[in-house]
């Protein structure tokens, strides 16, 4: 379904990790940062790597049928509300992609009300409010097909209008449930491992969440093995368009910095739709939400910061940018020990 995904460039690493060496420092002092630069420059198959200029953010935004179980701090109106209010600005999201250069796209895959959004938000809409999956499917057949079809579409546009690095990010009240319960689906995890605090929630809404995910997780138990079935089964139209926009990132050689919780889910069935994906993935930070580490430790990958976030959007990963940019930057464009005539005792 997904065209195989080649990794990033292996002797492109090795040089980067080479040319970090002959830089003017010791080696290693530049951290988890060499590590960064290094891997820009494999995805972008030359060292010294091209700054990151053209980043673009894309926002999947849907209902889901859970937000009715009082799963949430907000009423399923909410996702309606802050759809229009990212499209009007004044989102996290829009402030964070703003300082950072970036471009934002909002994409309307399944949000329950009609909302007076431009049309291009409402292009790949699948339906109105995704399924409640603790007792019904998600989507159709056909509604995953579409959804999958347009997160793909959609990564291809983002490439082919000139990226350097993309982003994710989710809207939808009631998606740390959905995330959660794809992430026990795919680790074995118990759904009291998995739940957490999502908006915000007390004790008593966190109990109520934990059965939801335990009932969703008896219906997802059967399709687990197959990615496309788990999504149409216990996923969204936003998340598993989500899901195959990583996925296409990936296919196409281009580098994606992970959100939280909800886009690391997705990440978790992009990794099963295209083997290999998640060597394109950086993870950006570490939300608190426990179904984040989860899925970090399934894919390998280690947290950039960790500033107990846990807002989603994209702005865990706008925050982590201007870090990933700095890094690629070091390894162009600082001065080597040979240039500088700077000698060392070893
Ligand atoms: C105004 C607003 C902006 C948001 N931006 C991200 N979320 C995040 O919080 C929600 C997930 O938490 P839960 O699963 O507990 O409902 C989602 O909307 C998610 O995108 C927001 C939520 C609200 C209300
Ligand atoms: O980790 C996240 O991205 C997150 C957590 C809670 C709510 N929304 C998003």
């Amino acid at each position: 379904m997904f065209l195989p995904v080649c990794p990033p460039d292996e002797s492109v690493k090795q040089a980067a990790l080479d040319r970090w060496d002959r830089l003017v420092k010791s080696p290693g002092a530049l951290g988890d940062l060499e590590d960064v630069g290094t891997w820009i420059a494999a995805c972008q198959g030359v060292c010294p790597p091209r700054p990151l200029t053209r980043p673009r953010v894309v926002v999947f935004a849907g209902d889901h049928g859970v937000a009715t179980r009082g799963i949430s701090v907000y009423p399923a109106e909410a996702t309606a509300q802050a759809l229009i209010m990212f499209v009007t600005g004044g989102g996290a999201v829009n402030v964070l992609a703003a300082a950072n250069g970036a471009a934002l796209r909002i994409v309307d895959m399944a949000v329950a009300a009609e909302t007076p959004v431009p049309d291009e938000v409402k292009r790949f809409k699948v339906r109105h409010g995704s399924g409640a999956v603790d007792q019904e499917d998600a989507l159709t057949d056909n509604e995953v097909r579409l959804a999958v079809e347009a997160g793909r579409a959609i990564a291809d546009q983002e490439v082919d209008a000139g990226t350097d690095v993309l982003i994710a990010g989710d809207l939808g009240i009631g998606n740390s449930t959905v995330a959660a319960i794809l992430v026990a689906a795919l680790t074995g995890a118990e759904p009291t491992a998995v739940v957490g605090r999502g908006s915000g929630i007390d004790n008593e809404t966190w109990i109520r969440k934990v059965a939801v995910v335990r009932d969703a997780l008896c219906r997802a138990h059967a399709v687990r093995a197959n990615p496309l079935a788990l999504l149409r089964t216990s996923a969204s139209a936003d998340i598993a368009a989500m899901a195959a926009f990583l996925a296409q990132a990936a296919v196409r050689r281009t580098p994606v910095l992970l959100d939280g919780a909800i886009t690391t889910a997705a990440a978790l069935v992009a990794e099963r739709l295209a083997p290999g994906a998640r060597q394109w993935w950086l993870a950006s930070h570490r939300s608190t939400e426990p179904s984040h580490q989860l899925a970090l430790a399934q894919l390998g990958l280690k947290p950039l910061v960790d500033l107990k976030m846990r807002h989603g959007e994209g702005s865990g990963a706008l925050i982590a940018l201007p870090l990933v940019a700095m890094a690629t930057r070091m390894l162009a464009e600082m001065t080597t020990f040979k240039e500088a005539g700077i000698t060392s005792h070893v």
